[in-house]
């Protein structure tokens, strides 16, 4: 597959690696509330955001769409009225690698522009 416009990465062809859980917390506590979850085979990591109402919270869904979209990396989300509760891990890596803290960092950076 090829890049395009919108999409900036294409993981397809490209090598990552599982980052070790210490490495993990350790870049986590740059990123609020940000948690390391899930077991040790099957890892992510995951925060729930909180909004005023359903409106605010799919203006964040749909925002958080495009970065998906370009970084090649879509998160899990379980959606509610008022909170969005997003997880991430590499599939090819069976953990968390830089691409999970690399979107965790960008999803950050997308409502402090607010
Ligand atoms: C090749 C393909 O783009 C990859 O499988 C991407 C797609 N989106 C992905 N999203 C997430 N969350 N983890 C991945 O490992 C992943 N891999």
């Amino acid at each position: 597959m090829s890049t395009s416009t919108l999409q900036q990465k294409d993981w397809s062809q490209l090598k990552r690696s599982a980052l070790s859980a210490e490495h993990v917390r350790a870049q986590l506590t740059a990123l609020e509330d940000w948690v390391l979850v899930g077991s040790d085979t099957s890892p992510a990591i995951s925060k729930t955001y909180r909004f005023a109402n359903f409106y605010e919270t799919m203006a964040f869904v749909n925002a958080l769409a495009l970065i998906a979209h370009q970084q090649d990396h879509h998160p899990d989300l379980e959606v509610g009225y008022n909170r969005c509760k997003v997880s991430l891990n590499t599939h090819d890596v069976g953990g968390i690698s830089e691409t999970d803290i690399d979107c965790a960092r960008r999803i950050e950076a997308l409502l402090k522009l607010a």
